[in-house]
């Protein structure tokens, strides 16, 4: 069943039953069908109907950040916000779309070749309800200009962002064989993988998730990427303003109620600054961060998206207590999805807490005798998605990022998708890479063809 249920107050809006079998394989025909179609269009038109999506998007932004608020509690700001970045990665595939994928000369020995860069054929994308606009518009926009169809399974929490962003595509000239909403369950997707039209597919979600579609995907050869969790690190090396990093630190971790892949989840400061920083962050977070209604644009912290994501959350909390860890502030359930912002200190590594993902507002603070050992505790972790360092020194910052094992590091920010810059992870955070220039290749078939 895919169902609205708004987290601020429990309250179940809409059911929509899961499609039968039938449906999804008639889902399935049509965008194996539309592919030739789709492809065989110049890229310049496909190019442009993916700006008149943007346009769409940023004309329907109020709108859509509602549906967000509503589904799964985001913060309303947050929403447009979020709306903000698909009009820009739409504009990107639209405007650099044509150029990343015209043909590529190479000089070989005895001659000379050219890469053509061609789609591959329909593929299906299962997306996650944390940014339901957002993870949808880095796996469609660049494989629709490159000539792929797709074929959505949106997550269950989500159904009215799936249909508002199916509405947009198509309004802007997408043909409903080249873009397929399906209210398909997790149980379809094997059948999915299976089928010979769907030649690949994106997942973004949790650790389980992708073990099982990697799984379905390797079993019938099909491409995948996949966007994992995160227990991303953040060091704190030095700093010229403690309360200027205090404020963003707590910025990043609270951002979506803490419910973002790359968040910093494990926040490493160095010793001297150490217990100055862990007080004023845990004021920063209990005083800033008060609970309250997501559609107020001055409530700074949202329900979590649903009543057993907050449980989940809350119940990682306890048993990291029951374990030993010190509660700064915060850890209390509230009314429907509703946690507090929490702080965790004297996290070790014999505590769950030490390796598992924590998706919610909850910040972890360890203490790091020198860069080295903040490095060690950085990398000692089954995640790779992002990592950040703050500091005042660049010979620092640049060694640090030399010896992070993440797919992504930032320096003296945190996190923060842009359309032009690659995203992904290593270890257990997934495989290959959306956005940027990257983004376009991971579903292209690369032909070499011999002059
Ligand atoms: O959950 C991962 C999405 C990342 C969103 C962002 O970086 O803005």
């Amino acid at each position: 069943m895919y169902t609205v249920t708004d987290p601020a107050t429990g309250q179940l809006i809409e059911e929509i039953e899961n499609a039968t079998d039938a449906e999804v394989r008639e889902a399935i025909e049509r965008v194996g069908n539309g592919y030739r179609r789709w492809r065989d269009r110049p890229v310049a038109e496909r190019a442009a109907i993916v700006a008149r999506a943007a346009d769409l998007f940023e004309e329907r932004a109020d709108e859509l950040a509602a549906v967000m608020t509503l589904e799964m509690g985001k913060r309303i700001n947050e929403g447009r916000g979020e709306v903000g970045i698909v009009v820009d990665i739409f504009r990107y595939y639209a405007e650099r779309g044509p150029d990343l994928i015209a043909d590529q000369p190479l000089a070989i020995r005895g001659g000379s070749a050219v890469i053509r860069k061609e789609p591959i054929g329909a593929l299906l994308g299962v997306m996650p309800w944390n940014f339901p606009c957002y993870q949808v518009a880095r796996f469609v926009a660049p494989n629709l200009v490159l000539g792929n169809t797709i074929l959505l399974k949106h997550a269950s929490i989500c159904p009215r962002s799936a249909l508002a962003i199916e509405k947009i595509l198509h309004e802007a000239g997408v043909p409903d064989d080249a873009y397929a909403n399906v209210f398909a369950s997790s149980r379809q997707v094997p059948m999915i993988l299976a089928d010979p039209r769907i030649q690949g597919v994106s997942l973004t979600g949790s650790e389980k998730a992708g073990i099982s579609v990697a799984a379905e995907a390797g079993r019938n050869l099909k491409r995948c990427v996949l966007e994992l969790g995160g227990s991303d690190p953040l060091l704190v090396l030095d700093t010229a303003d403690l309360d200027e990093t205090v404020r963003t630190v707590a910025t990043a971790r609270m951002r979506n109620c803490g419910q973002s892949c790359n968040a910093p989840k494990r926040i490493i400061v160095q010793s001297d600054l150490y217990e100055e920083f862990v007080d004023r962050f845990t004021k920063r977070v209990a005083d800033y961060y008060v609970p309250g209604d997501p559609s107020d644009p001055s409530v700074k912290l949202p329900p979590l998206a649903s009543v057993a994501a907050a449980d989940e959350v809350a119940g990682q909390v306890a048993r990291a207590v029951e374990q030993g860890a010190t509660l700064r502030t915060g850890g209390r359930r509230g009314e429907a999805a509703y946690l507090e912002a929490t702080v965790l200190t004297d996290v070790t590594p014999e505590m769950d807490a030490y390796r598992e993902e924590i998706f919610g507002p909850v910040a972890i603070l360890f203490r790091a005798e020198s860069d080295d050992h903040a490095i060690e505790i950085a990398n000692d972790s089954p995640f790779g998605l992002g990592a950040a360092v703050f500091g005042t020194d660049p010979a620092r910052l640049r060694r640090a990022a030399d010896r992070l094992e993440a797919g992504m590091v930032y320096f003296n920010k945190s996190g923060g998708s842009q359309a032009d810059l690659p995203f992904g992870g290593i270890k257990r955070s997934g495989m290959g890479r959306e956005l940027g220039p990257s983004g376009i290749e991971e579903f292209m078939n690369q032909k070499s063809i011999r002059l």
